[in-house]
């Protein structure tokens, strides 16, 4: 029964059964006599399923139980003892009726005793009997008697009274000794609640101590993983590749879709849905430099790239440029919103007044200047969008005598933020844009915000040029989709021609082609130093969210994928040192002089060998308040000042390179002076339809590889005849300038024929050097 009883309450307590049951339960059993042992089980058994925290409250709960039972019993059987002692005094106890009767039951309460006082006398004699028989199973009875349980003296006579008498006493003693046991075990399983609980406490600080050492090795795990990223950003700087970075445009207010084309983010993936006609859509992943969700800020996409623009202070050319569908944000990113904020600032705007924090921060130790050109390519044509009125077609150059790819766009010096607004208000305002189907105000052109660096060491009079383009290029866009007709069809056929042809750039970048097709479009023309050349390239790639965007969405990023591939070279610092750039000048000085003094007899002689020979640029080369044009006009000085002396602006800073006899080409630095500059353009001649001519120029001169088909040409053929002059050279023969240089000490000119076909010549002191379409060179002296 005891069992059952007390396996009944821990299975009530495994049950989850309340604290009050518990201790009723506790309660009932404890009306049997209970051995410490059987306590601590049953304890133990309530204790083992619960809680940690729980346990303190179950346990105290369960003492104050035990306590208060066992202090009621205990005055009980005091009340009772006492009684008893009154009872025998008296010698009034008349029982009738034994208590002990075994038939009916082991004891009886006080009260059933106090109710028998008025048996009948027979009934007390056969008590008297019943005792002998309790008198001998006593001692087994007395050890489960109930401790309310009184065993009153079972007989009416003294002796019997005197009998009786040690028997409640007995009892009491023993009861006495069960409350100290359990009174024992209390206080056990007190020390060791507070066992546990210091145990407990000791395991909380642990833990906690394990936790603060997981949170600061999740942090430096953070660490790491930034380190990391930044750490492969510089070896990718190092192999010169063209950083990505993709960010995804949140849903337009008002149109949250539930269903998104992206279907995950992480710091450098981004994971789309790729529908399929076929059963189940799958997901791709492309991993790019850095992934921006979004619920990305301006500060944070610019904090990222933050580095690179810097860079351009420390005479780097850098190229960032948006790529994306139309409306997937990339004029969001470069400019901002339509309703400009401060948080809601670009690129541009950031790069800027980053820039002027340096200029200033540097201002003791460098002295910087920093202008800025804007252009946009409209339907293949550029134009100026700094230029009041006007709508006034401009060439790329990109190896123009100033180093400007657009040289004829104004360039205006900027000193403080406001200039910059200023400026590109008038920018955004003179910028084709019109509204599409897919976007309420689509820019139609791919526009260019130029930044001019350029910054003098005021110790060691060293002096860097950096440039950096930042472009926002129109959206690529389906033509059905975007529902156009007309002029917006032609505008978006021109779009996406440009962008196809800066696919063809990549794809052959990406090969290490030795035909890179940069002629094809403006937009490449334009991009040619940033994307062929050492600059550091990023570009930013956009993705709509919505559903029905995903096609154009796995194409950009497909292209995105391809372009993270090229590998560019490092990137060179346009930095040249005050010592360097003395001694360059006094050999072109010297080297100028020498020129002259030949040249008279050279020129005689060129002119009696060949009539047709074109002359060059008139004007006085060394001239320091202004730069001969091809045409032989003398161009003002430009804001940049000294600026366009110097060939290491741009993509030519290459180092010099080995003639076809593994000499050193000298021409890498009669270039680099500013006569010889000037004169690098002499019989220069590009035709519009191949691009033979850079694969040709790219490995020898990259002034005149740059120099754009559209360039004027006949003008600059003082002797007019420049299509018979422009055929092959006879061996030997010289061009001539009015000025006489001699040819075999400067940077002779380029040929080449139109068809593209036949071998480009060069001539390198005394030698020429023939190269093939395919960029094979061969000498011949
Ligand atoms: N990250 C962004 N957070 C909030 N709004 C954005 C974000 N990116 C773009 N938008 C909003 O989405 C709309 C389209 O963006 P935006 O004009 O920049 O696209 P686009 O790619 O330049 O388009 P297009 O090629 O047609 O010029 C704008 O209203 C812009 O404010």
């Amino acid at each position: 029964m005891k069992t059952m009883t007390r396996s009944h309450s821990a299975e009530l307590l495994r049950d989850g059964k309340s604290l009050e049951q518990i201790g009723l339960d506790f309660t009932l059993e404890s009306t049997e006599t209970t051995t410490p042992d059987s306590i601590r089980i049953l304890v133990q058994t309530v204790l083992s399923d619960k809680k940690p925290e729980e346990i303190p409250s179950v346990v105290e709960s369960l003492l104050t139980k035990v306590i208060n039972d066992f202090e009621h019993r205990l005055a009980s059987q005091n009340e009772l003892v006492k009684d008893t002692t009154e009872t025998n005094e008296s010698k009034s106890l008349l029982i009738t009726d034994s208590p002990f009767d075994t038939d009916r039951s082991k004891s009886l309460s006080r009260t059933d005793y106090l109710q028998k006082e008025s048996t009948s006398t027979s009934d007390l004699e056969k008590a008297t009997d019943n005792t002998k028989t309790d008198e001998d199973d006593g001692d087994s009875l007395s050890a489960k008697e109930d401790v309310n349980t009184v065993v009153p003296p079972p007989s009416l006579s003294d002796d019997n009274v005197g009998k009786c008498m040690p028997k409640p006493v007995r009892n009491f003693d023993q009861e006495q000794k069960q409350i100290q046991d359990l009174k024992s075990n209390i206080s056990t399983i007190k020390s060791g609640i507070e066992q546990f609980k210091l145990l407990y406490s000791e395991d909380l600080t642990k833990l906690g101590n394990h936790l603060r050492i997981v949170s600061h090795a999740a942090s430096g795990y953070h660490k790491v993983v930034e380190e990391n990223r930044k750490l492969y950003n510089q070896i990718q700087d190092l192999r010169g590749n063209i950083r990505v970075y993709c960010r995804v445009r949140p849903f337009h207010p008002g149109k949250v879709s539930s269903s998104s084309s992206v279907a995950g983010l992480e710091d450098r993936t981004i994971t789309v849905m790729v529908p399929s006609k076929y059963g189940k859509d799958s997901r791709k992943s492309f991993t790019f430099n850095r992934v921006f969700g979004p619920l990305a800020t301006q500060e944070e996409v610019f904090t990222d790239m933050q580095p690179l623009v810097r860079s351009v202070l420390d005479g780097f050319n850098v190229c960032i440029f948006a790529y994306g569908q139309t409306g997937s944000g990339k004029t969001f990113t470069m400019s901002g919103p339509k309703v400009l904020t401060e948080e809601g600032l670009g690129v541009n705007y950031r790069a800027l007044n980053d820039l002027f924090s340096i200029q200033e921060q540097r201002k003791d130790t460098i002295c910087y200047d920093i202008a800025v050109q804007m252009i946009e390519i409209y339907n293949e044509q550029v134009r100026d969008l700094l230029q009041n009125g006007g709508n006034k077609k401009l060439e790329i150059r990109n190896s123009s005598q100033k180093g400007l790819a657009v040289p004829d766009a104004n360039v205006v010096p900027v000193t403080s933020t406001a200039d910059v607004i200023d400026l590109m208000n008038l920018g955004q305002k003179n910028r084709a844009v019109c509204s599409t189907a897919m976007n309420d105000r689509s820019s139609r052109s791919h526009s260019c915000l130029t930044v001019h660096v350029q910054g003098r060491d005021l110790t060691s009079g060293t002096v860097l040029r950096g440039c950096m383009h930042l472009v926002d290029l129109a959206g690529s866009e389906r033509v059905d989709k975007s529902e156009v007709v007309g002029d917006r069809l032609k505008e978006a056929q021109h779009i996406n021609k440009s962008l196809a042809a800066l696919g063809d750039v990549i794809a052959s970048l990406a090969q290490k082609n030795t035909h890179v097709p940069y002629r094809n479009s403006k937009l490449t023309q334009l991009l040619q130093d940033s994307l062929g050349g050492q600059a550091k390239t990023l570009m930013f790639v956009h993705i709509a969210p919505e559903p029905d965007a995903v096609g154009e969405s796995i194409s950009t990023l497909k292209f995105a994928e391809r372009v993270a591939t090229v590998e560019l070279g490092a990137a060179k610092s346009n930095k040249e040192g005050g010592e360097v750039r003395e001694l360059k000048e006094q050999i072109a000085c010297l080297k100028a002089a020498l020129a002259r003094k030949d040249g008279d007899q050279e020129s005689i002689r060129s002119t009696q060998s060949s009539p047709d020979i074109y002359r060059m640029r008139t004007g006085n080369a060394s001239s320091a308040s202004g730069h001969p044009t091809e045409d032989g006009n003398v161009e003002k000085e430009s804001a940049l000042g000294d600026w366009a002396d110097h060939s290491q602006f741009g993509s030519s800073n290459s180092l010099p390179e080995l003639g076809a006899d593994g000499s050193q080409d000298l021409s890498f630095y009669q270039r680099s002076s500013p006569e010889q500059q000037q004169l690098s353009w002499s019989g220069s001649v590009a035709t519009e339809d191949s691009d033979d001519f850079e694969v040709a120029t790219t490995c020898s001169s990259e002034q005149d590889c740059m120099r754009p088909s559209s360039a004027p040409k006949a003008p600059s053929l003082a002797s007019g005849g420049g299509s018979a002059a422009r055929k092959a050279q006879p061996k030997g023969a010289k061009s001539s300038d009015v000025r006489g240089v001699n040819p075999a000490k400067r940077a002779t000119p380029l040929q080449k024929k139109s068809n593209g076909a036949s071998p480009t010549l060069i001539k390198k002191s005394g030698v020429e050097v023939r190269r093939t379409p395919n960029g094979k060179v061969s000498a011949k002296k």
